[in-house]
Order: C-alpha cells, then structure tokens, then sequence
C-alpha cells in the first residue's frame, strides 16, 4: 500500500458575502491522496475548486475539517507543497533565475546550493540559456515553465497546479503538459504527487490517474473515478474516450436538489445557465441535423472546441426537456426534434410550454406582472430579490437571461431604455 500523504477531512468551507450573507462554498470534503498519484480536480467554473487547493497549500483556512500531511495536522502554510499558478505570478523585475531562485528563499541554505538548486530545476524545465532573460522578453508557455521551475526548485513533495495550463495557446500548452509529465513519469523530480485542477475533462484523462469531480453550490465531491491507464496516452484510443465521455456525462448529469432543505429557511431561486432561446434553438437544431445519438466529445472535436464549452448548453437543453445525455452521448426527447422541426411561431409555443414546466420562475415573475394594475414592474425591483439569492453581479446575469427566455417565450416583454418589464396585451396597453 502507498503512503498517504495529504488527508482531507470533512474540509467545509464559507464566506461571508455581500447580501448573501454566510455562504458554503466547500462542504464536508474528505480526500486521501497517496504517494505516486497524479490527481485532477474537475467542476463546473466557480464551484471551489480553486479554494480547496488554497486549502491544501495552507493559504487559505478551512472553516471545519483539517489537512493532514504525512499524518500531521498542518497549521499555516504547508510545508510539503510547491503551487503553480494559473497566471504565472512571476516578478517582472526579477530575472528567470531571480524567479526561480525565489522559490527558496525561506529555506536555510547556503546561497551557493540555492543558486546550484536553481540552475537545475531551470535547466529541468527547458529554459537553459534564458537565465538572465526577464519575464517579459518570454513567450507565455516560457513565462509558465518559470512558474513551475519556481515550485519546483523547492523539491515539494507534493506539486499543486491551479490550471496551469488554461492561459497558454493550444500547441504551447500541448508541449509543456508533455514535458511536465515527462519529468512525472520518468521520476525526473523528488515530486511524490502532483494535484493539478484543471477545467479540461481531456486534460485531466490524459494525465491523471484520478479524476476528482466536484459538484456546485456548495462544492462536495459527486464522484472520484481512477484511470488506471498506462502513459503515454492516445486521445484517440477508444479506452481514453470512454473516460472523457464516463466523466462528462457525470459533469452534466444535474443535482436533483430536495425542494425543502430542512433548517433553511427562505426558498432558494434556482441558478440557471446563462444560455440565451437563441444559442439553445441553433444548438438543438445543429444536434437534430446530425442524427440521433450525438457524441458531444466528436461534435467538439469536428468544431475544435473544448468539451466544456458545451457544458451550459447541454445542460439548458437537458433542464427544457428537449434533450438526455447518457455516457457522452447526446439524444434529443420527442419535444426536442419538434421544436428542432417546427416554424418559428410553433417554436415559440413548444419553447413556452416547456419554461412554464420547468423554469417556474417565470411564472412568478408573470404573476407579479398580472398583479399590477399598469402589468409593468422595474427592472429594479427583480434585482433586488435576486441579490439576496446570488449577489449583485451574478443577480443581474440571473435577470438577464429569465429576460431573454421570458421574451422569446412572449411571456412578457421588455423595455430596454426604460429597464421596465411588462405585459403586452392588447387589453392592457402598458408603457405610457
Ligand atoms: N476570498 C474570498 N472571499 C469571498 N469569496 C470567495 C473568496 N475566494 C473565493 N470565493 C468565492 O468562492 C467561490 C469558489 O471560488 P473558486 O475560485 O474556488 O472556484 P473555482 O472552481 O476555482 O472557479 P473557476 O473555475 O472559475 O476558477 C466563488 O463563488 C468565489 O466568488
């Protein structure tokens, strides 16, 4: 049995947030990570997957739960990790070697071994010759290989990696991944675990051999698969696709959340995907012209595109009823090929049938219009209801897309100028 070598128990985690109050965003995570293992973390943009490696690091504190490492509770930073930032975070008025050599400078050694150390881990990462060369004179996959030669130096036992890979073009971040798991594979460095989060579900069945999926609102973890396959993979081998599909169609499977959450008081407003009717009509119509049974990890491919890119259109087709996802596949329901088959005016009948099923809020925001003698109501007045749920900027996108869908369904209509929601109805003439 490998040793373990970072624990997580029950790590929950909470911010206080402007008119939102006290709010989890990491909940009763508990992970055992073991020598030799390379892991990535996967989740939906903005579910926490970045705080838990803050955790892990010791930069940021759990609110309950503890991280062991080697067994022992760690308190403050953690001595065993190397981080490597999605941004680079390098000094721009220090050299290469300046940067690097930075990684130790609350080591006690000597300044010759530090200089020995940074030669080494810089030369490691293919930057021989660019020691003196400062960050700006480096293309980003180089500004990047200081970043990771900067946590390197350190010879941590454990490599953390904040998408390291997400700023860089395509090619660059193809080269650097194959080196990074060169050095990995072939024990070219002390490293005994790299966690690296990651929003590319290929990225991490190409290089980990866990993949830890993390859920939203609050984060936990909804699955922890292995991917036990031999290095170097082949993208196109059907083994790696069936991975990439198993853990897509787990990412785009939805929570089904309980209605009443007991202990909480006030209902929650469900969050939807920021998808405008038009993006979603053109989706289902692309997916109708291809055929039953689409393969989204294929249709990405033949578009190059991530996979992930799909992800909040997916899901809107999925919450309308108008399509199911299994294993990576996507099929379109029987109300699906009708709306993708139907005239405009019929497409605006089926898509307000199936908001007023699933998106009920809509309803509500109708009701509040009928109540009004005048059947208008500020744009404000929404805002504010929705702030309390999800914040101010996320409350406004929130709005904006009920306004969309709302409007393409004829449920209301809206005033742009005015920032006014209203009901057009012949009987009720509304905006003076
Ligand atoms: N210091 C902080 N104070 C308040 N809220 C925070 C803080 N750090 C993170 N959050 C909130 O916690 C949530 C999770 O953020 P985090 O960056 O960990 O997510 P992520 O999964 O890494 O996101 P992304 O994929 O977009 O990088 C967000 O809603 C964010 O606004």
């Amino acid at each position: 049995m490998e040793k373990t070598l970072i624990e997580l128990r029950h790590i929950s985690k909470r911010y206080d947030l402007p008119n939102q109050g006290n709010v989890r965003i990491l909940e009763d995570i508990s992970i055992s990570i073991k020598e030799g293992e390379l892991i990535s973390i996967l989740g939906p943009s903005g579910s926490g997957k970045s705080t838990l490696l803050r955790i892990i690091a010791g930069l940021v504190s759990p609110s309950e739960g503890s991280v062991l490492y080697n067994g022992k509770q760690i308190v403050g930073t953690n001595p065993g990790v190397g981080m490597v930032f999605q941004s680079f975070a390098l000094f721009p008025w220090l050299t290469v070697l300046e940067n690097v050599k930075l990684g130790l400078d609350n080591r006690p050694l000597r300044e010759d071994e530090k200089m020995r150390r940074a030669l080494s881990a810089i030369d490691m990462i293919g930057l021989d010759g660019f020691e003196g060369a400062y960050p700006k004179e480096l293309s980003g996959g180089m500004r990047q290989r200081v970043g990771i030669g900067r946590a390197l130096v350190m010879e941590p036992d454990i490599l953390l990696m904040d998408e390291p890979f997400s700023a860089l073009d395509v090619l660059t971040a193809e080269n650097l991944k194959r080196d990074l798991l060169e050095l990995w594979i072939e024990k070219k460095i002390p490293t005994k675990s790299i966690i690296m989060v990651t929003h590319s579900i290929e990225e991490a069945v190409y290089m980990s051999d866990r993949a830890i999926i993390l859920s939203r609102d609050p984060a936990r973890v909804i699955s922890d698969i292995s991917i036990p396959m031999p290095h170097w993979r082949d993208k196109t081998e059907f083994q790696f696709t069936e991975f990439v599909d198993q853990i897509y169609s787990i990412m785009t499977k939805r929570e089904v959340k309980p209605v009443n959450v007991p202990g909480e008081a006030k209902k929650k407003i469900e969050k939807f995907p920021e998808v405008p009717a038009g993006a979603l009509t053109g989706f289902i119509e692309l997916i109708d012209d291809l055929g039953n049974t689409v393969d989204l990890y294929k249709l990405a491919d033949q578009f190059n595109l991530y996979l992930e890119d799909f992800l909040p259109i997916v899901e809107t087709a999925q919450i309308f009823g108008f399509a199911t996802i299994r294993q990576g596949d996507i099929d379109l329901t029987d109300i699906g090929h009708q709306f993708a088959d139907a005239s405009v005016l019929e497409r605006k009948e089926i898509f307000k049938a199936q908001v007023q099923k699933y998106v009920p809020i809509i309803e509500k925001i109708v009701r509040i219009l009928r109540s009004k003698s005048n059947n208008k109501m500020e744009r404000e007045f929404f805002v504010e209801i929705f702030e309390k749920h999800f914040g101010t900027i996320e409350a406004d996108h929130q709005l904006d897309i009920l306004i969309d869908w709302g409007r393409y369904a004829e449920l209301f209509a809206y005033d742009e100028e005015a920032k006014v929601l209203y009901l057009e109805s012949e009987t009720a003439p509304v905006l003076e």
